[in-house]
């Protein structure tokens, strides 16, 4: 396997503040790749320097052999880096099939945007059946359920034609039923791309991940296989640590 992509040394400051420090994290391509770690521990700012929202202050970003740090957020888009945010960006007013449509076209130069076409484009279609949204294409996004709008911001995704896709903690706030169906559709589209995704649900770690990164106060503590991770004590102290420090203070506040 050859890597896809190579953060080397990388450290992020913020007003002398240490968000990374000396990170190196390399994905492999066709990896599904999970990214945990307590609160503050840097997962969004891996994240922010890989697709180009924060440049690092130290460090080189490699997408695909080529050093990225001088391209800018949309230079990384068309070279193949998408990412889901936390907040939602789908337009709501607009159909399943309208957002998805906008998503795949904008690569395209504005001339062909304003050419109404007809039908169906293959990359839209290929999103549509991915995320199961076929029966919802004509469905409003503003009456999406939660879970059908991740799906959609995934397919917007998807429909873009990243080779690698950075998706922030996809499962928060989705029933058991939406959960299993996240990771079925996770690891489909990890058949034909690169995935890295943040999340802190060990449930759904042990049933999707493989290999899972950890990272705590801008470092990275361990990299290994779920079961691995799980018996590293210094993984269950920064988890375990973090939680006793919460109940005592539930029981002094
Ligand atoms: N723009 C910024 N300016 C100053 N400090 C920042 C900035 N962005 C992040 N930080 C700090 O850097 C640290 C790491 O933040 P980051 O959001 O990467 O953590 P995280 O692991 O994603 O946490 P969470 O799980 O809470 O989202 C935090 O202490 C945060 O307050």
């Amino acid at each position: 396997m050859t890597a896809l992509l190579e953060v080397r040394d990388v450290s992020v400051v913020f007003d002398g503040f240490r968000a990374l420090d000396g990170v190196n994290f390399t994905v492999d391509n066709g990896e599904l790749r999970f990214l945990i770690g307590p609160n503050g521990a840097g997962k969004t700012t891996l994240i922010d320097i890989i697709t180009g929202l924060t440049k690092p202050t130290t460090g080189t970003v490699r997408f695909d052999g080529a050093v990225v740090n001088g391209k800018r957020e949309h230079q990384r888009v068309r070279l193949g880096i998408g990412r889901t945010f936390q907040t939602s960006v789908v337009f709501e007013e607009l159909t399943v099939l309208e957002n998805l449509d906008l998503a795949a076209s904008f690569r395209k130069p504005l001339v062909s945007l304003l050419t109404r076409r007809r039908g169906v484009t293959e990359k839209v279609a290929q999103a549509l059946e991915t995320t199961q949204l076929t029966d919802l294409a004509s469905r409003k996004a503003g009456v999406l359920s939660h879970g059908q709008r991740q799906w959609l911001e995934i397919g917007m995704l998807i429909a873009q034609g990243p080779r690698l896709l950075l998706l922030d903690e996809p499962v928060a706030g989705m029933s058991s039923e939406e959960r299993v169906r996240t990771g079925d559709l996770l690891t489909e589209i990890a058949k034909d791309h690169t995935v890295i995704v943040i999340e802190h649900d060990m449930d759904f770690l042990r049933r999707y991940a493989s290999t899972v990164t950890v990272l705590h106060e801008g470092k990275l503590l361990i990299e290994g296989s779920v079961d691995e991770v799980r018996a590293d004590p210094r993984v269950q102290e920064v988890y375990l640590g973090r939680a006793r420090e919460e109940a005592a203070h539930d029981v002094v506040s």
